[in-house]
C-alpha cells in the first residue's frame, strides 16, 4: 500500500496538482505517517506553534529555481516549533508549483542550521511529544526530498543535529570552504529522528554512517566529498573578494541540471526518485508511466522538429 501510494506520488503531474492540493494532508501519499499510525497532524501543529521565533522563507524565482531560507539567526537558525510548521507549509507550496525545476535550501546570515531549538526541545522533552514532533518532521522532510524538483542544500557555517539531517533531505549538498556538517545527536544522548540516519545510510553506506553518527564526526568539505556526502565545494564566504556570492555559485551549479522545460526536469527527478525508493519492477512500471508524460509532449516534438544533434 505504501509503495502504491509512493508510485502515485511520483506519478502525479502538473495537471493533477489542483486535485492533489484539495486532499487533506494525511491523504497525501508523500507522507510516511498518517492517522493509521496514530498521527494527528493538527494536534502536533498546534503544540509546535506555541514555540515561536524565526521563519522559513520561500522565494520562487522565474528561473524555476526556488530558494528556501532557514531564518532564525539569533539562534544560529535553530528550528523553533513555528518554523517546523512553516516548513511543512512551504513544502506544500513547492508541491504545487508546476513551473518549478530546482530548489536551494540555505540558512540565513552565513550559517546553515543548528538543529532543533533547544528551548522547544526542553519544553517537549516527554516521550509522547517527542514522537509526534519526530513524525511531523519525518513527514515534512520526506515530502521535501520527494518534491519533483532537483534540490541542493547550500551549507555555509554549521549544519548541526537536525540541521545535518535537513541536508540529507536534499538531492545534493554543496559546502562552502570552512563549513561543517555534524550529526551531534550522540552528544545530546539521541539518535537522528527526522529520517537523517536512514537517508545517511543511503548516501554514504552503513560503514560511513556508523562512523559519522557513532563518532559525532565533524564533516568538513574534504571529508564530505571523500565519503560521497558532498557534491561540490564552493569558494569562500558570501563577501569574500573575487568569489561570487555563495547563493549565486549554488544557482550556477544547480542550473546545469535544471536547464530545459519544467515538465522534462520534473520527469527526470521522478524517474530517479522511483529508482531510488521503489523495488525494481515497481520502479520500471513507474518509469514507463513517467515516460508516457513526456513522449510526444511539446518539448519532445520541438526537439524532433529541430533535428537536434548531440555533438
Ligand atoms: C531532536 C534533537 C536534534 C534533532 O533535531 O535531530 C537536535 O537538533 S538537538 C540540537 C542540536 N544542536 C545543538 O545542540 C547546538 C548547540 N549550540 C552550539 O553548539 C553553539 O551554539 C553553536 C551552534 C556551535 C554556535 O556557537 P557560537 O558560534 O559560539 O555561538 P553561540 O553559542 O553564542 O550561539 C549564538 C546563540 O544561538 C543560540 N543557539 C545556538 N544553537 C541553538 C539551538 N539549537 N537551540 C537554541 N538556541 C541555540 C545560543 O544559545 C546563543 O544564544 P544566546 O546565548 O542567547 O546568545
Amino acid at each position: 500500500m505504501v509503495l502504491c501510494a509512493l508510485r502515485q506520488q511520483v506519478l502525479r503531474c502538473s495537471s493533477h496538482c489542483r486535485t492533489w492540493a484539495r486532499l487533506p494532508q494525511r491523504q497525501r501519499s508523500g507522507c510516511v505517517y498518517s492517522s493509521i499510525h496514530g498521527f494527528n497532524q493538527d494536534e502536533i501543529k498546534e503544540k509546535l506553534q506555541a514555540f515561536h521565533g524565526g521563519s522559513i522563507d520561500l522565494l520562487k524565482q522565474d528561473s524555476g529555481i526556488a530558494v528556501l531560507t532557514i531564518n532564525n539567526p539569533s539562534r544560529m537558525n535553530a528550528f523553533s516549533g513555528s518554523m517546523m510548521v512553516d516548513l511543512e507549509e512551504r513544502v506544500s507550496q513547492l508541491e504545487n508549483w508546476p513551473e518549478g525545476k530546482g530548489l536551494i535550501v540555505q540558512g540565513a546570515a552565513e550559517t546553515f542550521c543548528s538543529g532543533s531549538d533547544l528551548n522547544a526541545v526542553r519544553a517537549i522533552s516527554n516521550q509522547q511529544d517527542g514522537m509526534k514532533m519526530c513524525m511531523f518532521m519525518q513527514n515534512s522532510l520526506t515530502r521535501l526530498l520527494r518534491l519533483p524538483l532537483i534540490s541542493v542544500a547550500l551549507v555555509e557555517g554549521r549544519a548541526l543535529g537536525g540541521g545535518a539531517e535537513l541536508t540529507t533531505a536534499c538531492d545534493f549538498r554543496l559546502m562552502a570552504a570552512g563549513s561543517v556538517i555534524q550529526f551531534v545527536h550522540k552528544h545530546m544522548g539521541l539518535v537522528p529522528g527526522w529520517g537523517g540516519a536512514a537517508r545517511l545510510v543511503h548516501l554514504v553506506g552503513s560503514q560511513n554512517a556508523l562512523k559519522l553518527l557513532g563518532g559525532a564526526v565533524k564533516v568538513d568539505p574534504e571529508l564530505g566529498v571523500n565519503i560521497g556526502l558532498v557534491d561540490g565545494v564552493l569558494e569562500g564566504h558570501q563577501n569574500a573578494e573575487g568569489a561570487a556570492p555563495l547563493l549565486q555559485q549554488a544557482e550556477n551549479w544547480l542550473s546545469r541540471y535544471t536547464k530545459g522545460p519544467a515538465p522534462v526536469i520534473q520527469a527526470v527527478k521522478k524517474v530517479v526518485l522511483s529508482g531510488r525508493e521503489l523495488p525494481l519492477s515497481e520502479a520500471l512500471r513507474t518509469e514507463k508511466d513517467i515516460f508516457g508524460t513526456v513522449w510526444g509532449a511539446p518539448a519532445n516534438l520541438e526537439a524532433l522538429a529541430s533535428k537536434s544533434k548531440h555533438k
